[in-house]
């Protein structure tokens, strides 16, 4: 069998789209012969066909053959043990099964780096030569094999139908030794068909079926090589009329079956490298958890629950997820437990105020499990109890008071007031402490201090909607979320677009992506459907492609070859890295001559990704979005990828997710762009969002189509909330719409807590600062967007403009249209007002008309960003710089009555200009600097005397010019500044 080569390999072009007409991929031959591509490929690799995957390249022979096989007319083990059809002549010794053949090269090809693998071909061939196969000589010698490769095989064997005597598969022996008769006769056994139905061509496949089912036990124990191609011919041999579910069910048992190793190999081959659709089922266990992104809950990502006091884990138990939740109402907030403390002991009291805090709602909870009522719960008042015996750590909670301390502490509270005096804090007996003071007062009574932290909503939350608590048994199998990554102008949208058959990318503002897009697309690929989300490659969108990266399983990272890796590719795979996803590479453009496929694998495999043909694995497709070439082999190959990801969710669960982008639409009110990631969306769910809450009014579809529900994986348009969420906010949906309230109100009082913390407030230090930073020149802005993102964006890009003079200044921002109020707030700060893909209304125009207020439109970031840029480098005050132009001697005065005195001069060096100033220098001293009154030459004005003539010049405010005087011109010019000097 002649070497098969692999995509981007030796004599076939990487581009996939350049193939020549002879040469076919296996999943082009695959779709030509209806049959899937892993079928085609177990079938090929059982007649030792060496295969590496669907992007494999068959030269014509070897297409020739497996036509051949699919058809039924050869067998697998004749073509395993002969040279293909048709030169009989041509095969050396090879029919015979006793004979040994020369290990078919192909296997080596396909394991090593492209730069030995010339080298190691010829190895292969001398050392296979002078070996006999186990399969010739049917011996039960083990074949070779590498031991990663039997590690990765060896769980994914397919089960023998009898029972294994021992855990290590040892049917060497009883095996080897079957007859081919019997091993015949037991496999045909197990057909579905009847020996009737066998159409004549196939007759051979029992055969095939033996030789499979041989092989394993021959090379049993350690050096077994599991087959992965056991009952594999039945798929394919009858794969024309069987294919469909059926077949497709079978695959992902069948998955995992890597090529396996021809016989004849050397013993010392070197470790196959595994490619990425290979590896995969060996990690099967560490199958990707959707990951979320950190800043989509303020809190970060989702974690395990912290382990949790026995009692709370009973009442959360008791009452079960959501409702527990409801039950859990600040309603209860009150004494509680506490009312009775005073006659219980300190144990007690705690247990009692424990089991209390449970029932209150976003109660504190410490690492050790025990909790508290939340800030702002009332504390029941108890008797100081003075000198308790102190066991383990004092647990302070925050407020820390005295009263506070001195309760947990069990000390008087003036004994803890004193020590703070003698430590220089004075305090009253309510007053809060920093943690450092009860820090340093706990050190001075010589006790162990432990602060309880609260417990706070986003965490409540958390551990209510973790999704790794789903049965495995109410998994059901989603849609991967796919996202592309790329740096600007690479092409992605113009990929997805020839995914989606539409035109976004012609309806782009500046033809760059603005908004993270999400769609979702029927394959006729895979198992069918697949979420896409588009990032935008422009720098400042830096958030969303890492919101697009957290919420995917797959990165398709799309690099345009003829411009190679550039700092947003870094970006992207940085993410993508980040967030442990896969990364399939689109290297698109390929239909332009400039393409340096070689040069861009260089570069990407410095940032960890080899490509399939270099040893790594990493799937490396080219593409054309404009030719379209390509496209179908990368769905293929994110189809591969996502089935081997076996991505499941639960859907019957309340449903949580992301949002993708919010904006506020005329009619529509708030839209958010979600990205469902587990249960399933409803209308008229209670759902909240950041600090935005309310009831799915309305859902549509990724084409507007209204839409009932929305299951995992499936982004959604939805409409209800009552306000514009952060993108990459988390959405929760709730039982019960007065809670999603609470929390929302929560999160915006903090919200509004820390814009106060923040805010500057005047002190005489920074009084005094100010009159320095009078100095400081400020743009005032009035910005408005369209979305969240655009509006991060674009501060994002404002926040570069650093200098120690001018700033831009943001004095409010929106979501929407610009409104009057928007023009009203301009005009009395003297600000500017920027729209981005925004527009002002009818009464907002009128009135910026009219009070001449700026109203600046922009659909392009990059155009924002450079007008504000050039705005702020134009307030900066400009350098100045002397020019010098020329010099003229004094060779007589004469004084003029009502003019003054003119000077006769020549000029000496350069020009003098009438605008020009000029210095006087009298012996070597300069005695000022005047501009001049009027120059002539002879009679006539003269707007520039040049070298070596003679002129009169009549300074302005100086008569005492002298003979022999040096007038030097010159003249001052501004350098603009910018922001980067
Ligand atoms: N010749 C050629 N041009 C392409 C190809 N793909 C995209 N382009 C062109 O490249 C330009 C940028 O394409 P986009 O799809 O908007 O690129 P993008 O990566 O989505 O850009 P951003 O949205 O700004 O991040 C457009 O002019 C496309 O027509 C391709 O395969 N071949």
């Amino acid at each position: 069998m002649k070497p098969v080569s692999q995509g981007g390999d030796g004599d076939v072009t990487i581009e996939g789209c350049c193939l020549s007409k002879d040469k076919v991929r296996v999943y082009q031959l695959a779709r030509e012969l209806d049959v899937e591509s892993k079928d085609l490929i177990e079938l090929m690799r059982s007649a030792g066909i060496d295969v590496k995957n669907h992007m494999t390249t068959l030269d014509a022979e070897t297409r020739q053959v497996t036509q051949d096989l699919v058809a039924g007319k050869v067998s697998p083990e004749r073509i395993r043990g002969s040279s293909p059809p048709p030169p009989p002549a041509a095969k050396p010794k090879a029919s015979s099964p006793g004979e040994s053949i020369p290990a078919p090269r192909a296997s080596r090809v396909t394991q090593i780096p492209r730069g030995k693998q010339k080298e190691d071909d010829e190895e292969a061939v001398d050392e296979g030569a002078g070996q006999e196969t186990p399969s010739q000589t049917g011996s039960p010698e083990p074949v070779p094999v590498p031991v990663e490769e039997m590690v990765a095989q060896e769980p994914e064997k397919v089960p023998e139908p009898e029972p294994e005597p021992t855990p290590q598969p040892e049917p060497v022996a009883a095996e080897a030794s079957t007859p081919p008769e019997e091993v015949a006769e037991t496999t045909t056994k197990k057909k579905t068909k009847s020996p009737e139905d066998t159409p004549p061509s196939q007759e051979s496949k029992p055969e095939a079926a033996e030789e499979r089912r041989v092989l394993p036990k021959r090379g049993s124990g350690s050096s077994a090589i599991p087959d992965p191609n056991v009952a594999k011919p039945k798929n394919l041999g009858g794969g024309q009329q069987g294919g469909g579910a059926g077949q497709r069910g079978g695959q992902r048992d069948r998955r995992p079956s890597r090529p396996t190793p021809l016989v004849g190999g050397p013993l010392t081959a070197p470790p196959k490298p595994e490619s990425q659709a290979e590896k995969k089922p060996a990690v099967a266990a560490q199958k990707p958890v959707m990951r979320l992104p950190a800043d989509a809950l303020r809190s970060g990502q989702f974690t395990p629950p912290p382990a949790v006091p026995a009692d709370a884990a009973q009442a959360k138990k008791g009452k079960g997820g959501k409702e527990g939740f409801d039950e859990e109402k600040p309603v209860k907030r009150g004494r509680g437990a506490g009312g009775g403390a005073a006659m219980t002991g300190r144990e007690e009291r705690q247990r009692r105020r424990q089991r209390s805090a449970q029932h209150r709602s976003f109660d504190v909870e410490d690492d050790d499990g025990s909790s508290r009522p939340s800030r702002g719960s009332r504390r029941p008042r108890r008797s100081i109890r003075h000198s308790a015996e102190q066991s383990g750590p004092v647990v302070l909670e925050q407020p820390i008071t005295i009263r506070s301390f001195s309760e947990a502490a069990g000390i008087r509270a003036n004994e803890i007031q004193r020590k703070l005096m003698s430590l220089g804090v004075m305090a009253t007996i309510n007053q809060a402490l920093t943690d450092e003071d009860a820090e340093m007062v706990a050190m001075e009574l010589g006790l162990e201090i432990q602060f309880k932290r609260e417990q706070t909503v986003e965490e409540w939350l958390e551990k209510e909607f973790v999704p790794g608590e789903d049965e495995a048994e109410s998994l059901a199998p989603r849609p991967p979320v796919v996202t592309f990554m790329g740096h600007v102008d690479h092409g992605k949208t113009s990929l997805m677009d020839r995914i989606r058959s539409t035109d976004v990318a012609g309806g782009e503002s500046g033809g760059i992506t603005q908004h993270i897009a999400a769609y979702q697309v029927k394959t006729h690929t895979g198992s069918g459907l697949v979420t896409f989300l588009d990032t935008p490659g422009h720098e400042a969108f830096t958030a969303m492609r890492a919101r697009g990266a957290d919420a995917t399983d797959i990165v398709v990272l799309v690099i345009a070859a003829d411009d190679g890796v550039m700092p947003q590719t870094e970006e992207a795979i940085s993410h993508a890295k980040a967030a442990n996803v896969g990364i399939v590479v689109a290297m698109n453009k390929m239909d332009l001559p400039s393409a340096n496929v070689e040069k861009l694998q260089q570069q990407l495999s410095q940032h960890g990704l080899i490509p399939e043909e270099w040893g790594g694995d990493t799937l490396m497709i080219g593409t054309s979005a404009t030719t379209g070439d390509g496209v179908e082999e990368l769905l293929d190959s994110i189809s591969i990828l996502a089935e081997l990801k076996e991505l499941k969710s639960n859907p019957n669960r309340p449903a949580t997710g992301l949002c993708i982008e919010a904006s506020l639409s005329e009619g529509l009110g708030v839209k958010g762009t979600v990205l469902v990631q587990h249960g399933t969306l409803r209308r008229g769910d209670a759902i909240l969002c950041g600090s935005a809450f309310g009831r799915v009014r309305a859902m549509f579809d990724d084409h507007g189509k209204p839409l009932d529900e929305a299951g995992p994986s499936t982004p959604v348009v939805l409409t209800g909330l009552d306000e514009v969420p952060d993108a990459g906010e988390k959405f929760f949906v709730l039982e019960d719409i007065t809670r999603a309230r609470e929390i929302a109100e929560e999160r915006r009082q903090r919200a509004q807590a820390e814009s106060r913390t923040n805010r500057e407030h005047v002190s005489l230090e920074t009084l005094l600062d100010s009159f320095d930073e009078r100095k400081v020149q400020e743009l005032r802005v009035i910005l408005k967007a369209d979305v969240r993102g655009s509006l991060e964006a674009i501060k994002k890009e404002f926040s570069k403009f650093t200098h120690d003079e001018v700033r831009v200044r943001i004095l409010h921002e929106g979501i929407g249209g610009i409104g009057e109020s928007d023009i009203l707030l301009a005009d009395a700060s003297d600000a500017i007002v920027i729209g981005f893909r925004v527009v002002a209304d009818d009464r907002a125009s009128a009135l910026s008309s009219e009070k001449g207020v700026e109203v600046r439109r922009y659909e392009i970031i990059y155009q924002v960003s450079q007008d504000i840029r050039d705005a702020l480098e134009g307030m900066l005050i400009p350098d100045t710089k002397e020019v010098q132009l020329g010099r003229a001697v004094v060779q007589q005065t004469f004084t003029i009555s009502r003019v003054g005195t003119v000077a006769g001069c020549r000029v000496i060096e350069g020009n003098i200009d009438r605008n020009a100033k000029m210095r006087i220098i009298r012996e070597g001293t300069i005695l000022g600097s005047y501009p001049i009154d009027s120059l002539r030459r002879v009679k006539d004005d003269a707007k520039e005397v040049r070298e070596g003539l003679e002129c009169g010049i009549k300074l302005a405010g100086f008569n005492d010019v002298k003979r022999g005087d040096i007038l030097e011109a010159f003249k001052i010019e501004e350098v603009k500044r910018t922001l980067d000097q």
